[in-house]
């Protein structure tokens, strides 16, 4: 399936990112738990550059724990800082501040010896539309989402959200980018809800999904909807797999259409929403190795 998914805004987006990177001291890079390869903008290193970082593993519930710990020790190793975050219910918020005090420790050691004594941290958060940022900003902000006062040369001040005085958070909106190398990285957004369903045929997601599931939690899939997951076969070409599959449960919720055939775009439907909704149970879709070495 291809996926195009740039409108003009996301051009701005990075328009917008780029030129207020000299206001901050830090990025927090927002990244959905179970796609952590897909939902890393593959721009983010070059428009980023030196800055420091900090990697924001959000939807943490979502992803598979045993997931999250390997991609946790990945980031780690390559020396990059992660904190493992479920802005939903706030798990991990409270550590957000210390962390990046810890990434900064150099600098603000810097600032103080200059008599920049309480000087705020400004944290730029970027990310994937639908990944969580405005939650995590609420959260890390306990909802109170103050305003801070207009910082000198940023245009849109209205983005920037003060924690408290040592902390400002400038919020970026959820950005894509023109053109995914991997159709897979299109479909894992699209699973997710990064990319919005109407620019895609739900029946055709939900095969693709279902093969990806049947293949990593097969188990998970007959919980939930009473289905056998057979071993896929050489011969099943296209996504003849995924459709059997998508009609067995469609059959077993009783979706079924005039002449009994099974409601394939309705339990389509319905499997999306269960799955975005975490009540097929907790996936992490991508695993480190996953990742090519041209792009490590
Ligand atoms: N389960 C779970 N849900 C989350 C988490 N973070 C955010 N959500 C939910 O995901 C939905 C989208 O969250 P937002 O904070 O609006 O996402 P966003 O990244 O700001 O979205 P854009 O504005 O499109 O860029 C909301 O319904 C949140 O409650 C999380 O860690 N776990």
């Amino acid at each position: 399936m291809d996926i195009q998914w740039f409108p003009g805004h996301m051009k701005k987006t990075q328009r917008m990112i780029a030129e207020n990177l000299k206001y901050v001291d830090i990025v927090a890079e927002v990244i959905d738990a179970r796609i952590p390869v897909s939902s890393r903008n593959p721009d983010i290193d070059t428009l980023v550059g030196e800055k420091p970082r900090l990697i924001v593993l959000n939807r943490a519930d979502q992803a598979d724990p045993a997931g999250n710990r390997l991609w946790g020790d990945w980031f780690r190793s390559r020396g990059w800082s992660v904190l493992e975050t479920d802005a939903k219910e706030g798990k991990g918020i409270n550590q957000f501040s210390p962390v990046v005090k810890e990434v900064l420790k150099d600098k603000i050691q810097q600032w103080q010896a200059k008599g920049q004594v309480g000087r705020p941290i400004r944290a730029m958060i970027v990310g994937v539309p639908n990944v969580g940022k405005s939650t995590f900003i609420n959260k890390v902000a306990r909802r109170k989402s103050a305003k801070a006062s207009d910082k000198p040369g940023v245009t849109r001040g209205k983005q920037w959200v003060a924690v408290d005085a040592g902390l400002d958070l400038l919020d970026t909106p959820g950005i894509l980018w023109p053109k995914f190398e991997d159709p897979q990285t299109g479909l894992h957004l699209a699973f997710t809800g990064a990319v919005k369903d109407e620019i895609m045929d739900t029946e055709t997601l939900a095969c693709h999904l279902l093969e990806e599931l049947a293949a990593a939690y097969p188990a998970a899939l007959t919980e939930r909807y009473k289905i056998a997951v057979p071993e896929r076969s050489e011969e099943e070409e296209g996504l003849a797999y995924g459709y059997a599959l998508l009609e067995q449960a469609a059959r077993k919720r009783g979706f079924l259409i005039s002449g009994g055939e099974p409601d394939t775009e309705r339990m389509g439907k319905v499997l999306l929403d269960e799955f975005r909704a975490g009540k097929l149970g907790r996936f992490t879709l991508e695993k480190p190795q996953t990742i090519s070495e041209e792009t490590e």
